[in-house]
């Protein structure tokens, strides 16, 4: 009896699609088990897909300049100018990111996204025809611009920046430049500011890649002029900028990653700079002075009616160039690096007023809910909030005084009314701002026959 013999058996075959070796062009085999040509590169269809999709993903849905304005007025008052350009800037940035997200797609070659439009069977990648041509518009990369924000204290630098942040949903650090060192010395080199800011998008480092990280105080590491001739180094000076330079124009950053999760016992990792949006911060006292000087105005002429000083010195800042600042003692590249420049305004009395009761978070706000925790309704009476502004605006720190003026008055009051239980009512005027007798405490429980609050003392 001939054996029967199956030309099919000892064939291996795909796993997936079934067909044999003699059926396909190669079998990939492994060890218990194979997978055919035709359907790796069915797989690779599919992890390409699902690739294009996670990048879009990633993609911001960008709010429009004014839609950011719009949200920006929620919390912050005035500085309307400063709004505007921010706003611009923000979009710009990560529309930038965007299309640089889509440029790198179509660079990949990924389906779909073939840089002109037709199908590529080249193999997943375009031919380069391009050598000596210039590049199509949409290979042109777009660079960044880190913003510089000039104004007093208190007036909403950190505040505007924060909020940006808030709005783009990106995490987001603050810091300031006279902490900085350069790489070396004592004190938080550049780098520490990079990890804290994986530290703020929780060791995700492509939303760290994204974030906003606001540098305050920047016109206190400009370089002290006249004194090149100093022999040792300006250690917080040029340095920093020297160092700041670096990352704000974008590089890859080793960052440590103590404090959060380890990557596989790397000891740092590899952060690029180029996506993070950098808003520096600085009243630059003395800057009017040299944009004064350059315009060629006299004192007197300029300044001649002294009430309009304010004014006038705003006037000046915003006529700001490169040459002024680097004449304050910025280097020419690191002001090259942030070529958005606004000016933030000093609050007058009636911007404060309604820094304490109008943006969605106001200070005013903030102490009802917390004496509302207590059942008590907390009331500040119109001429309380006038006093409260009037002291904060004498104490020229910005709406920073606010806080502590409104603290100082209900510090007493804060204390006692958690044992009071029958208060339900306090009530803050201008006398009690000023210190002249304490807030007014009202109880309803005892309330007189006609239906009044009896105060309570
Ligand atoms: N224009 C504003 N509108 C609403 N709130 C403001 C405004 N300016 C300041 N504030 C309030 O005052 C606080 C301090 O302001 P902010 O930290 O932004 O000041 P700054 O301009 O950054 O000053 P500095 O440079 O001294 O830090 C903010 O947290 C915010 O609550
Ligand atoms: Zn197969």
């Amino acid at each position: 009896m001939g054996r029967v013999v199956n030309y099919n058996e000892g064939l291996f075959r795909c796993d997936f699609c079934g067909k044999n070796e003699k059926q396909v062009r190669k079998l990939i085999k492994g060890p218990s088990s194979a997978i055919c040509d035709e359907c790796i590169a069915l797989c690779v269809q599919i992890l390409d897909e699902e690739k294009a999709e996670d990048i879009h993903e990633e993609s911001f849905a960008l709010p429009t300049p004014s839609q950011i304005v719009r949200y920006l007025n929620h919390f912050v008052i005035g500085q309307e100018a400063a709004k505007r350009t921010l706003a611009v800037a923000v979009y710009n940035h990560y529309k930038r990111i965007n299309m640089e997200q889509e440029r790198v797609l179509s660079r990949s070659g990924v389906k779909g996204h073939s840089s002109d439009g037709t199908p590529d069977n080249t193999g997943g990648y375009d031919v380069d025809h391009t050598d000596l041509q210039p590049p199509a518009l949409d290979q042109v990369e777009v660079d960044k611009s880190n913003i510089l924000l000039l104004g007093p204290t208190g007036v909403g630098k950190t505040y505007l920046a924060q909020s940006l942040a808030r709005i783009m949903n990106v995490p987001f650090v603050m810091t300031d430049a006279t902490s900085l060192t350069e790489a070396g010395y004592v004190g938080d080199d550049v780098e520490t500011v990079l990890q804290r800011l994986v530290q703020a998008a929780d060791g995700d480092l492509q939303k760290a890649q994204h974030g906003i990280i606001y540098i305050d105080e920047i016109d206190k590491i400009a370089r002290k002029s006249g004194q090149n001739t100093s022999i040792t180094r300006d250690v917080s000076g040029e340095g920093v900028q020297q160092a700041l330079l670096r990352i704000i124009e974008g590089t890859i950053a080793k960052v440590p990653v103590d404090g959060y999760r380890k990557q596989r016992d790397q000891e740092s990792v590899q952060l690029d700079t180029k996506g993070i949006l950098f808003i520096c911060g600085g009243a630059f006292v003395g800057l009017e002075d040299i944009i004064q000087q350059r315009l060629g105005l006299h004192e007197s002429g300029f300044s001649a009616v002294r009430q309009h000083q304010q004014v006038d010195k705003e006037r000046l800042l915003q006529q700001v160039n490169a040459d002024d600042l680097e004449n304050f003692g910025l280097l020419p590249e690191f002001i090259g690096r942030l070529p958005v420049v606004t000016t933030l305004n000093k609050l007058n009395t009636m911007q404060l007023k309604q820094v304490l009761v109008e943006p969605d978070n106001a200070l005013v706000k903030q102490y009802q809910k917390m004496f509302l925790d207590d059942g008590v309704d907390l009331v500040f009476t119109d001429a309380g909030l006038d006093r409260i502004s009037q002291q904060a605006m004498s104490a020229g720190v910005g709406a920073r005084g606010l806080r502590s003026i409104i603290e100082k008055t209900l510090e007493k009051t804060m204390f006692e009314i958690p044992e009071l239980n029958e208060v339900d009512r306090v009530v803050v005027d201008d006398q009690a701002v000023d210190g002249l007798r304490p807030p007014q405490y009202f109880s309803t429980a005892g309330r007189d026959s006609d239906g009044t609050r009896r105060q309570v003392a």
